[in-house]
């Protein structure tokens, strides 16, 4: 029998994730539910709606949290332990208010949260904090005791989650002609944001422009890229670059985007691209829709050799990442001395957002953050 791993204060851990369409006639009313008040321009959502229908209406994510959940379920009965995990997801079925109800109904009292966003900014991180507290609200005018929510840290450093990432890139560059392999670039995407929500996603004067967003990329492209070279023998030049740009024209998003990164590259006389998408978890619409058929389309085009890398899925080393996670913060929470595990050079992320920290155009009500209206 393995060692019983302490899960106190904890009686439980929720899957916090985005949702997605699960056939056609679910497409609308997801696309209602993600962009509720965000002001996206209509041409924008009827674009976006088509991605979804070139696959059937259905969202790959929603497979692929199903698979984590399994992959969860088996790393921890495996390592003793002992924590029932839920599913909740901000925009579509099972909804996180569904899935906290029946948390209260099972008795849950503090609960471990992971979403499925590895890094700081509004719509990764306080996002899902404003969808909690909107849940809690919610569930207390239902007359329901409400259960205490702790969000877990941001884990972009995690070597759970960096590794696997650098497994794919070496399979990317090895699956790559042999002619164009040794000259191949690496282009680490992630999904583009308003550049001022970018600058307030962590103190601007800890990281500059870009905030912790950019930065956090910056640092664990940096450690991947390192890694590659010391399983490759071979420096591969590397560049942070954006896509699924969408809002209105005039404001500033972070770039440059994916397919103009690929024209320059080609135009440089760059012989091949990997695209490492690093800021995703899984492989859901943004990957097999923006990199695998867009991107993919104008690197054809351009003639210009691509691979698209693995997302870490549901790997049993990101399992295992997020068990570290949970056991590491129930030991601060239960005030002992940790030392959380991470790669690079920015150190473990906090694991309270302090007061204003990636904060939206309209202040809302956030759970699990130092400026929380819950316990
Ligand atoms: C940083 C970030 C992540 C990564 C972190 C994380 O994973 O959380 C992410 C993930 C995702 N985004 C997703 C889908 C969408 N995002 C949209 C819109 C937007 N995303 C934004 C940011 C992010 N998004 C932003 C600033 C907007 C503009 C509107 C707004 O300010 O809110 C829209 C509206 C249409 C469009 O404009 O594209 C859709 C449909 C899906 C599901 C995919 C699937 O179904 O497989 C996932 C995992
Ligand atoms: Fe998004």
């Amino acid at each position: 029998m393995p060692d019983e791993l302490d899960p106190t204060p904890y009686d439980a851990l929720l899957l916090l994730s985005f949702g997605g369409p699960e056939g056609p006639d679910d497409v609308v009313p997801f696309l209602e539910n993600v962009t509720r008040g965000r002001g996206i321009p209509k041409e924008r959502l009827k674009e976006v709606g088509e991605h979804y229908f070139l696959f059937g209406g259905v969202s790959p994510i929603n497979e692929q949290n199903r698979a984590l959940l399994d992959a969860l379920r088996e790393d921890f009965a495996g390592h003793g332990l002992d924590l029932p995990v839920y599913w909740g997801n901000r925009n579509w079925a099972p909804y996180l208010t569904d899935t906290l109800r029946e948390m209260i109904r099972d008795g849950r009292r503090r609960i471990a949260v992971l979403a499925t966003s590895a890094y700081a900014s509004y719509s990764g991180c306080r996002q899902y904090r404003e969808n909690l507290a909107d849940s809690l609200a919610a569930l207390e005018a239902e007359g329901l005791e409400l259960p205490r929510v702790d969000k877990l840290r941001h884990y972009f450093n995690h070597p759970g989650f960096v590794e696997p990432m650098v497994d794919g890139i070496v399979r990317s560059l090895a699956d790559l002609p042999e002619e164009v392999r040794e000259g191949a670039h690496i282009a680490f995407c992630t999904h583009s944001i308003p550049t001022a929500s970018a600058d307030t996603s962590g103190p601007v004067e800890e990281h500059g422009d870009g905030g912790a967003y950019v930065a956090q990329h910056l640092d664990v492209a940096r450690v991947i890229a390192d890694a590659v070279r010391e399983r490759t023998g071979v420096e591969h030049p590397w560049q942070l670059v954006y896509q699924s740009r969408s809002g209105a024209p005039h404001i500033p998003w972070l770039e440059p985007d994916i397919c103009d990164h690929l024209e320059e590259r080609h135009a440089a006389g760059v012989p091949a691209v990997v695209m490492a998408p690093i800021g995703f978890v899984s492989d859901h619409m943004e990957v097999i829709y923006d990199l695998d058929t867009e991107a993919a389309a104008k690197a054809g085009e351009l003639g210009l050799p691509v691979r698209r890398s693995a997302t870490v899925g549901a790997d049993p080393r990101f399992a295992a990442a997020i068990r570290d996670l949970v056991v590491e913060r129930a030991a601060t929470e239960r005030g002992q001395d940790v030392t959380p595990c991470v790669l690079g050079g920015l150190g473990a992320s906090h694991d309270l957002c302090p007061v204003g920290c990636c904060p939206a155009r309209a202040p809302r009500p956030a759970a699990a953050g130092a400026d929380s209206p819950y316990a």
